[in-house]
């Protein structure tokens, strides 16, 4: 096995920060703390507690995640600078949240610790990190050190593809894009399976052939060198079957016009979390 991760303290252990830990885990973590009200299954030498105020005080972590929803981001920043000065200096603070800026995060973190230059980098994964086959869009604000830049993106690699960007901004492209994007592509198995249904095709089998072609198709482009688009051309023989269902969907005013609304829709979504 590779070097072990450095011990973090992850706060919030829900969908986004569980499939994280375990990913984390499962590639050799040192020590860490995670602080959840849920999670209870974690064995030694990791360590679940309920509160910010049960972090052992000898607990020095190299890096902190936080994983709550931005809408519960402020007291958990205020109360970790009053409560933990120390972690919040030293630690590179990663947020997985959606929306909230690094100034933002640095604000509510100084409420408490008005002389601290807060380490703040945001990274947006998506929940395939839980298998290794995450794709995370990074950002580093100004405090971050290169050693610091370099732990988060081993962090991050090692629950799958990384890349940072610049400016701030694209965090919320990245958000629209591949955070939320495993989301359409279940959208889409769960589409092709109704409307199987609805023509005619047995519960099970709608299921078993919808399933299989998204994850199939996932994985043929993932094995594959060659982009998307030649791999579609593939399947589509002119004049076939394939081409007569995708004049519809990629009709500019059909996916194209709608893909676009989408994308838009989230990237505001994210604006509106920020404010
Ligand atoms: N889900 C996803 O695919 C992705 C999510 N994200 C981001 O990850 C973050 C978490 O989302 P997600 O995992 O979906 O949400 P969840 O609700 O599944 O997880 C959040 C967890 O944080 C816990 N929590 C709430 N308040 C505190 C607190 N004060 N201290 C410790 N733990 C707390 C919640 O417990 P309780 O239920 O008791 O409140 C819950 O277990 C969000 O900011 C989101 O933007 C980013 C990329 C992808
Ligand atoms: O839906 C959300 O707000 C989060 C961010 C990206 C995926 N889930």
């Amino acid at each position: 096995m590779s070097e072990p991760l450095p011990s973090l303290l992850l706060v919030g252990c829900g969908q986004m920060g569980g499939a994280l830990l375990n990913a984390w885990i499962a590639h050799g973590l040192e020590p860490s703390v995670v602080i959840d009200r849920h999670r209870e299954d974690l064995s030694s030498p990791h360590q679940v507690v309920r509160a910010l105020t049960d972090i052992p005080a000898d607990f020095h972590p190299a890096a902190v995640i936080l994983a709550v929803k931005p809408q519960k981001a402020r007291p958990v920043l205020e109360e970790l600078a009053r409560l933990r000065p120390d972690i919040v200096t030293d630690a590179v603070i990663v947020s997985v949240m959606a929306g909230l800026s690094t100034s933002t995060i640095s604000a509510f973190l100084k409420t408490n610790a008005p002389t601290a230059r807060p380490a703040v980098v945001r990274a947006m994964p998506n929940t395939p990190s839980a298998i290794g086959r995450g794709a995370t869009g990074l950002f580093a604000g100004n405090a971050v050190t290169p050693a610091q830049k370099t732990l988060c993106d081993r962090l991050l690699s090692a629950v799958g593809a990384t890349a940072w960007v610049h400016p701030e901004e694209q965090i919320d492209i990245v958000t629209a894009v591949s955070g939320s994007g495993p989301a359409y592509v279940f959208l889409l198995a769960e589409l092709l399976e109704k409307t199987a249904v609805s023509m005619g095709l047995a519960p099970d089998t709608a299921r078993l052939l919808a399933r299989k072609t998204v994850s199939g198709s996932g994985e043929l482009l993932e094995r594959s060198s060659e982009d998307a688009t030649e791999l579609r051309r593939r399947v589509t023989s002119p004049g076939g079957t394939t081409a007569a269902a995708l004049a519809v969907l990629d009709a500019p005013d059909n996916c194209p016009r709608i893909l676009r609304e989408a994308l838009e829709a989230n990237v505001l979504r994210s604006h509106e979390l920020a404010s």
